[in-house]
């Protein structure tokens, strides 16, 4: 790899990166403020149990959409076979998803960005898994912790995608070649940023992101036992087809 391959590596990721994203930083930092009022807090948490699952599904997989494109713009990605590139995002875009969100995540008041406002946890009561949210609010909130910065998220993000370490890989070998070449890149970003010790805390994040993705996963299994119908039903086919 010479230098210039990695740097339009990274050039390439972080350019994706920045035109896959809803929304620019700037935008909701604009709206950092933007509360739910006490009435809006009560209509959430009187929704039902099934109810609010639907809604939030409806909006991750909004998100889960933009980290589908974010991938196929990640050079090499698209050189996997289709069974792998599905079988990355299976198990990756909701990791991506956290990584993204967790830069909005407002560490004075302990508010995640959330249909278009800022809210507490406690607005996911209905939900009925506080401990998978509290886990992520956790999670957001150490990732403002390392600030980054959003060249790094965007290798970081690649990295979290590209991982040979996944389950029902057809060919590991070719995961393994560009899972390399991102290393590098990210490797390389840290590296001119003078911040080479970031990497070994953004590998124990990768570790934290596994345990929060399977207990999703676990909560929606026990929602879709509850509530098959919905589950079925009512859910965008891109959720249950990554998640179900
Ligand atoms: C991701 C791209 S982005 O531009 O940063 C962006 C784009 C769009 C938004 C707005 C948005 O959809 N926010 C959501 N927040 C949460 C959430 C919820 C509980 C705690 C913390 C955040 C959503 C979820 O549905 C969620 C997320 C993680 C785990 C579990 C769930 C709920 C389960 C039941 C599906 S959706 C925010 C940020």
């Amino acid at each position: 790899h010479s230098l210039r391959n990695i740097d339009e590596l990274c050039a390439s990721i972080v350019r994706s990166h920045r035109e896959t994203n809803q929304y620019r930083v700037e935008e909701l930092q604009a709206l950092r403020w933007k509360l739910f009022s006490r009435e809006e807090l009560q209509a959430y948490q009187s929704k039902s149990v099934d109810e609010m699952w639907q809604h939030c599904a409806i909006r991750l997989t909004d998100a889960v959409q933009y980290v589908v494109e974010f991938a196929k713009h990640i050079p090499g990605f698209r050189m996997l076979s289709q069974n792998d590139q599905i079988a990355l995002l299976k198990t990756g875009s909701m990791e991506v998803v956290l990584v993204r969100m967790s830069r909005f995540f407002n560490t004075e008041n302990n508010t995640v960005f959330f249909d278009g406002k800022f809210a507490g946890a406690e607005i996911f009561k209905s939900l009925a898994c506080g401990d998978l949210i509290t886990a992520v609010f956790d999670f957001a909130h150490d990732m403002c912790g390392l600030k980054l910065t959003e060249q790094q998220i965007a290798l970081f993000s690649a990295l979290v995608l590209i991982n040979a370490d996944r389950p029902c890989l057809e060919d590991r070998g070719r995961v393994q070649r560009v899972q390399r070449s991102v290393e590098l890149g990210l490797t390389h970003i840290l590296h001119r940023d003078n911040q080479d010790n970031l990497m070994h805390k953004l590998y124990q994040r990768m570790a934290v992101l596994r345990s929060l993705c399977s207990l999703h996963m676990e909560k929606l299994r026990w929602f879709s036992q509850r509530y098959p119908l919905t589950a079925h039903s009512l859910f965008p086919p891109l959720y249950k087809e990554l998640f179900a």
